[in-house]
This record gives C-alpha cells, sequence and structure tokens, in this order.
C-alpha cells in the first residue's frame, strides 16, 4: 500500500518530501513514517440514517443585549468626549491625562468583549446516532511528582481507560516529564486494577469513572453493593500502595523484579537527565492485556521522553510532541485527546460526544479540534479565588464558537491528527478513518518499545518544524492559546462542548499566591503571542474571521490591563489629597453616563454572572480577584513579556501545586483567603488597600470639615469600592491569628510605603 496513504494528510495525491524523518505533503500535512501497513477507510456514512449528529443553537436574549451594548456605547462615547473637551488648564493635567487614557483603554477593551456576546451559540451532540469509531490516542501529562502526587496521576489515567467506547480503539499515554520509577511502579498497579475497574465500570455504567472521585461520591444503591465493597477494597489497597511509593520516594528492589521496565532506572537517573523510555503496559494483543471478564483492555503506554541538562525541553509543549510521534508508531489514532494529569474525565460519554462533531456530515470535516470547558472540583461554595471561569465557561467560549471556534485551554480537548501536525484545511479535503490496527501484529512489545525510542530523543527534533509548524508551538509559556490559533490559522474550524454533565473536571489552586502565580504564567504567555509573528491580526490575518482575531485579542491583551486598572486604583485616591477632581461633579449633567455606564455595567456583570450559575457573593469574590489579579499577576507579567522580548527574561513553567497541607486546605474550605507568605504579590495588595484608605479618610475629613461632597463624590465612592473589595486583606493584616495570615513583614513593609507615598504627595 502506498505510504502517503497512511498519513493524515488528505485524501488526495501529494508529493512527499522527507522532512526529519517526517514525511512533509505538498498540502502541508505531516505524519509519521513507517505506518504504510495501515488500510484507510474514507466513511461516509457516519451514521444509518444520515442525521445530524450535532445540534447548533443560538443562546437566547441577544436582540436585548445588542440594544443594551448600543446604549452602554454612546456612555462610553460620552465619557470619552468628556474626558476630551475638560481637559484642566493648570493642576491635575498629568493625572487627569493618565485616566483619560484609562478610560479610553477600559473602552476599547469593552468594544473587543462584544465579540464575544453579540452572537453566542452552544451545540448538542446525538452520540447514540454513531457508528463509527476511529481510534483516539489519549495524552496525560505530568511533570513533578512532589506537586503532582500520582494517585491524582492514576485516577486520571484510569478515569480516560474505562471511557464507554470500543476499547481496542484506545490508547492510553502516559508522559512523565519527572521520569519518576514511583510513577512507573504506579501506572503498574493501576494496570492491574484497570482489569477490575473497567469492567465494573461497564457492569454498571459508571459515569465518573475515576475511582478516587467515584469512591468520594456516596450513596450507591444496595444492588452493586459487594461488586462496591470489592472494588473499593482493592482501590484502597492499590491507593495504600501508591503513596507508600510515593512517601519512600522509591520502590523495593523486590518490585523492580515484577517489571522488566525497572531496569530503565539506575542509581544515575534523574529527572533532568536520562535516555528515553518507553513502556507499553497493556498491549492490547496478549492475554495479559484482558480484564476480569476477558474483555480486551484499552492499550497503555508510559513514556518519558529524554531529558539532558543541555537541552532545553519546551515544558509541557515538548511532551506533548513527542506522545504525538510515539503515538504515531504504536496506535496512530486519527483523533488524539490531551488531558492534564490532574483532569479525570467525569462523563463516560466524552469520546463518542467529541467524534460526533468531527464525524458530522456537514460540518464535520472542518473541524481541526474540539474544546471542552475546564472545570474544577475542589471549588468552594462561593468560589474565592475565583477558578470556576463561569462567564467564560458558559457564554464567551460559547461566542468564540461562533466567530469560527474556540481557543485551545490546555486539556479536554480533541484534536485531528493531521490537524495538530501541521495540515492545512481545504475544501477538498477529505478525512480518512483508519480503521485497522497500524502496528505489525508480528512484531514483539519490546522492539516496538525500541523503535519508539528515537521519537522521544533530545535530537530529534533538531532542525525540523516541530513547535513551529508541526505539532505543538514553542516559546510561550501558554502553549495551548497559540497551538489553537495555529490550528485556526491553517484553515481548521473548532467547536465547543459543554454538555450539563461535566466532561473533565480538574483541581484549582487554593492558595492565593498560587492563583496569581498562575495568572501570570497565562497572562505573559498570552501577551508574549499577542507582540509575536504570532499576534492574531496578523498571523489570522485573512484565515481567520476578524470577530475571532478580535476575541483572541481580548484574552491575550490580559497582561497590559494591569496600567490602567493601577492608575484608577491609585491615582483619583491620591488626588483627593490635594483636592483635584478627576470626574464630573454630581450637579452637572456630564454625570449620567459615568453613572450609566458604571452602574449599568455591574448590574448586567451581576446578571450574567448569576444567569451563568453563580452566586451574588461568588460575583463579588470574582470582582476581587479581577482586582488583585491585574494590581500582581498582570503587572509582573507584563513586565516579564516585554523583558523576555528584548532577552532579558527566560522563559519558565511554574507547575501549579495539586495538593496543599492540612491548615490550608481547612482555611480554603472556609473560604478564608490564604496570605501566608512573603511575596512581593502581596504587598502590593497591601500597598493598594492602604492608599485607598487613606483616601477615603481624607475624603471624608474634606466632606465633614468642608462640606465639598459635589465634586468628590465618584472619587471617594472609588475608594469605598476599593476598601470594600480589599476587606479579606485589612483582615488578614490586622486581625487574624491563623497561619495564612499577611506575615507582618509584608504588613509594615506596604504600610510605611503608602504612608510615605501620601506624605509625599500631601507635600509637594
Ligand atoms: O515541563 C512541564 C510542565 C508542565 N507539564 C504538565 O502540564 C500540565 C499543566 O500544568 P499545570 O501546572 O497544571 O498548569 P495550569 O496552570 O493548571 O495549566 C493551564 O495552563 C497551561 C498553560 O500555561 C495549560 O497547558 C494547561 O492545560 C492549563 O490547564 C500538567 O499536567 C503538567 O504536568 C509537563 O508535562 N511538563
Ligand atoms: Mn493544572
Amino acid at each position: 500500500m502506498d505510504g502517503a496513504k497512511g498519513c493524515y494528510g488528505g485524501g488526495f495525491h501529494q508529493k512527499r518530501v522527507v522532512e526529519g524523518g517526517w514525511l512533509k505533503m505538498e498540502n502541508g500535512g505531516y505524519c509519521g513514517a513507517g505506518n504504510s501497513l495501515s488500510k484507510m477507510v474514507t466513511v461516509r456514512d457516519n451514521n444509518c440514517f444520515n442525521l445530524p449528529l450535532i445540534e447548533t443553537k443560538p443562546i437566547k436574549g441577544r436582540l436585548a443585549y445588542k440594544l443594551y451594548a448600543s446604549s452602554v456605547f454612546v456612555g462610553i462615547c460620552l465619557i470619552w468626549a468628556y474626558r476630551f473637551s475638560h481637559f484642566p488648564a493648570t493642576i491635575g493635567r498629568c493625572a487627569w491625562l493618565i485616566i483619560s487614557l484609562s478610560d479610553l483603554w477600559f473602552g476599547l477593551y469593552w468594544l473587543l468583549s462584544q465579540s464575544l456576546r453579540f452572537n453566542p451559540i452552544s451545540r448538542s451532540t446525538f452520540n447514540q446516532r454513531l457508528t463509527f469509531f476511529p481510534a483516539v490516542d489519549i495524552f496525560v501529562c505530568t511533570a513533578d511528582t512532589k506537586r503532582e502526587p500520582p494517585i491524582i496521576v492514576i485516577n486520571s489515567v484510569l478515569s480516560v481507560l474505562a471511557y464507554d467506547y470500543p476499547p481496542e480503539k484506545l490508547t492510553v499515554y502516559l508522559s512523565d516529564d519527572a521520569g519518576s520509577e514511583v510513577l512507573f511502579y504506579a501506572l503498574l498497579q493501576a494496570s492491574e486494577f484497570a482489569k477490575h475497574w473497567l469492567p465494573f465500570c461497564k457492569k454498571y455504567h459508571v459515569k465518573t469513572t475515576s475511582p478516587g472521585a467515584y469512591f468520594s461520591k456516596r450513596g450507591e444503591s444496595n444492588e452493586l453493593f459487594d461488586d462496591w465493597l470489592l472494588i473499593k477494597k482493592l482501590y484502597n489497597q492499590m491507593q495504600h500502595r501508591i503513596e507508600t511509593a510515593t512517601s519512600l520516594g522509591g520502590v523495593s528492589e523486590e518490585t523492580r523484579k515484577l517489571h522488566n521496565g525497572f531496569s530503565e532506572w539506575n542509581f544515575n537517573t534523574t529527572s533532568s537527565d536520562h535516555q528515553p523510555i518507553v513502556q507499553i503496559l497493556i498491549d492490547g494483543m496478549c492475554s495479559k492485556s484482558l480484564d476480569v471478564e476477558g474483555c480486551i483492555l484499552p492499550k497503555l503506554v508510559y513514556v518519558a521522553r529524554e531529558k539532558r541538562t543541555h537541552y532545553s525541553h519546551n515544558f509541557k509543549a515538548g511532551a506533548l510532541n513527542a506522545l504525538i510521534r510515539v503515538s504515531s508508531v504504536i496506535s496512530n489514532g486519527p483523533i488524539i485527546l490531551t488531558v492534564d494529569c490532574d483532569v479525570y474525565s467525569n462523563n463516560s460519554k466524552s469520546v463518542r460526544d467529541a467524534m460526533c462533531c468531527f464525524m458530522d456530515e456537514e460540518n464535520g470535516k472542518k473541524i481541526g479540534y474540539v474544546q471542552f470547558p475546564q472545570s474544577s472540583y475542589n471549588i468552594t461554595t462561593h468560589d474565592l479565588y475565583a477558578s470556576c471561569f463561569r462567564v467564560p465557561n458558559e457564554l464567551e467560549m460559547g461566542g468564540m464558537d461562533a466567530n469560527g471556534g474556540p481557543c485551545y485551554i490546555g486539556s479536554g480537548c480533541f484534536f485531528r491528527r493531521n490537524a495538530l501536525c501541521g495540515a492545512k484545511y481545504t475544501e477538498i479535503f477529505e478525512a480518512e478513518w483508519n480503521t485497522e490496527h497500524t502496528t505489525n501484529e508480528k512484531e514483539s512489545t519490546s522492539v516496538l518499545q525500541e523503535r519508539c525510542k528515537p521519537h522521544a530523543s533530545c535530537t530529534y527534533e533538531k532542525d525540523t518544524q516541530w513547535g513551529k509548524e508541526i505539532g505543538l508551538m514553542y516559546g510561550f509559556p501558554t502553549e495551548d492559546i497559540v497551538t489553537g490559533l495555529a490550528i485556526q490559522s491553517r484553515g481548521w474550524k473548532s467547536a465547543y462542548l459543554n454538555p450539563k454533565n461535566k466532561g473533565f473536571i480538574g483541581i484549582a489552586p487554593t492558595t492565593l499566591l498560587d492563583v496569581l502565580v498562575q495568572h501570570k504564567r497565562w497572562s505573559e504567555g498570552h501577551l508574549s503571542i499577542l507582540i509575536s509573528k504570532c499576534c492574531p491580526f496578523l498571523y489570522g490575518y485573512k484565515t481567520i474571521p476578524f470577530t475571532l482575531q478580535m476575541s483572541y485579542t481580548l484574552y491575550l491583551l490580559w497582561a497590559p490591563n494591569c496600567l490602567p486598572t493601577l492608575a484608577y486604583v491609585i491615582i483619583p485616591q491620591l488626588c483627593l489629597l490635594k483636592d483635584i477632581p478627576l470626574f464630573p461633579r454630581v450637579s452637572s449633567i456630564w454625570i449620567v453616563p459615568f453613572l450609566y455606564v458604571i452602574i449599568s455595567q455591574y448590574v448586567y456583570s451581576l446578571g450574567e454572572f448569576v444567569s451563568c450559575g453563580g452566586s451574588v457573593k461568588g460575583w463579588w469574590n470574582e470582582q476581587r480577584m479581577w482586582l488583585f489579579k491585574r494590581a500582581t499577576s498582570y503587572l509582573i507579567a507584563f513586565l516579564d513579556a516585554l523583558l523576555s522580548q528584548f532577552g532579558f527574561s527566560e522563559l519558565g513553567f511554574t507547575v501549579t501545586p495539586k495538593v496543599v497541607d492540612e491548615g490550608v486546605l481547612q482555611r480554603y474550605k472556609k473560604d478564608v483567603m490564604e496570605f501566608g507568605s512573603d511575596s512581593g504579590m502581596f504587598t502590593g495588595l497591601v500597598f493598594i488597600a492602604m492608599i485607598n484608605v487613606f483616601g477615603l479618610f481624607w475624603g471624608l475629613k474634606r466632606v465633614v470639615m468642608d462640606r465639598v461632597l459635589d465634586q468628590l463624590v465618584l472619587q471617594i465612592g472609588l475608594c469605598v469600592v476599593v476598601v470594600s473589595i480589599s476587606l479579606p486583606v485589612y483582615e488578614g493584616m490586622f486581625v487574624r491569628k491563623d497561619q495564612g495570615k499577611m506575615p507582618l513583614s509584608v504588613t509594615c513593609k506596604s504600610v510605611i510605603l503608602a504612608f510615605m507615598t501620601c506624605v509625599l504627595v500631601l507635600c509637594s
């Protein structure tokens, strides 16, 4: 059979060029060489009756929204007009200019945000109509056994192994960037437990197929009681063994004899320096890969790509690219699912749902990837750190979908392999689904493993397009967004699926600092995309719709938001001390657009939040995080992105911790904000909180003693808002006694700093 057909580059004849060991086809597609054994079938009848597999509906209430948005726009223009026409002649010119620019920024940013709100859509699938099941390769990646305990990783792996999908079509790959023997041991344990767990899930139609999550829920019916007890016991035993190995940081000599794979680890192996390791734990062919009921199990593969200290490994993007290549040798599924190690599958039908999008007769072939929302199971009632992404998940992603497709957010995303590997979409593209095993059945597992290793080596990518045009893109802390954008710029659409029964559930960070550090990485990554050649307006020029470019830009501009926000929480307050008005008098007609825009936008945003399922308190918490992120993470990210643009700062990836100690957890559960460490970020927060207290006192003093309310109302109002948003900060400084309170050093530093600033302003 012709080798070109083994690739997923399109079903027409291409001239092939060999580039870095990979075949490059004329239409821009890449694929692994060496899968020429595969047979291709073009599937036209994806279901018996040719009924649609997906349904797309607009989200309601758009006309009312458009009317409202127009009125806000008028208000914004009036504010701009006021700023322009009332430029002060003498004092306060500089402050006025800064606040005017901030108003200009906020207005323009609001305009961008409209691209997500005009025509959002939602999709539903008819997965029972699906009759053809292409092979799916599932990638789980982990990097750090301390921050990402093996038992969490194992639960994710088990959850995706147990998908309600033909098992011979599934292969699960675990990428271990920690190169840890303990994790290998844990996966070995999981491969044994899977033999009991998968039949159990099938028998009782378990939807939440992560055993940890499943057993933490109560209320099982009596009918499955015996089975339930038995399987729970097995799970607990496995958990115990894995946790013991984790705490010992290694496995015993006895255990090492259990599997040949342990020979890959010796005294010299460290997480940052080791040879490539590929171990097929369940190979789907021999009798060992049957479950206790005699049914076939999905394949399971452990991969630790080669790491050498003098080679940059490109973090998660590098790990996933190694998996793309290794998987092309072992299973070469035309669909790839990526999940993070802390994300488990919560809906056993997700693969079928995603497949509906790819196989839909009408629009399916254009779809390059299908994204599910990110949710977390450890969110407290009022979501203290705003980790729910409620409005983005429920509304904004649907808005992007209408504009050409959601962005890729790193986890819970199904890709068409060839779209991910650089193929361009063209009208004549015909999807071809591989229906048979691609591997040579006579080949032994160990030979196959050896054949995979070069694909996971450090040098493989040298002088190739990997990380540029093939696979996940390198050079950005947010590889996800830029990769999604690249795929869309190659002509593919994407789809967003948000079924009621959440597809994937992860773990949200549980301390303020973790959240801020995570947002720093994101916003820095976003800004570096915007100022690179991947800027949506350039990169997506003529290839993605203008509204989609706008939607991307809205996210990519997170970091610069710090400047106008900081201006708004510092300058009007300092101006209060000097009696400089920055807003219209209450008696002036110009106050109307200000009040209209401020009040209506607050009311609208509350309404939007509540209609997406949030609570009023949750909304308030989100407002607080809005300010905190802008004042800290975004500022540092902004500076870092600029520095790295000029080559002064190195790319990094701080892995978000998925576990915390008991005390922190208890406070988190009570919605008590966690400070506790001496971080520069907190110094900034206290500084702002104090400036606003001083401003408020001074303003009130003027009102009471000199009766000058008229011209300072909005400025005083602003202080009141910032002070009430910052209540947890004051509490952390002056009231709390627990470990999570604001460290005294931070309090002293920033109070003195704020005080000095105010004194300087007063004396100037
Ligand atoms: O060198 C590395 C670093 C990280 N990871 C993995 O990447 C995933 C995401 O890392 P995490 O620390 O959990 O980051 P988050 O901030 O939670 O991740 C969000 O943001 C990332 C981009 O910044 C995306 O890749 C993620 O999918 C998205 O959930 C985890 O599974 C890690 O194990 C690696 O495999 N190798
Ligand atoms: Mn994560």
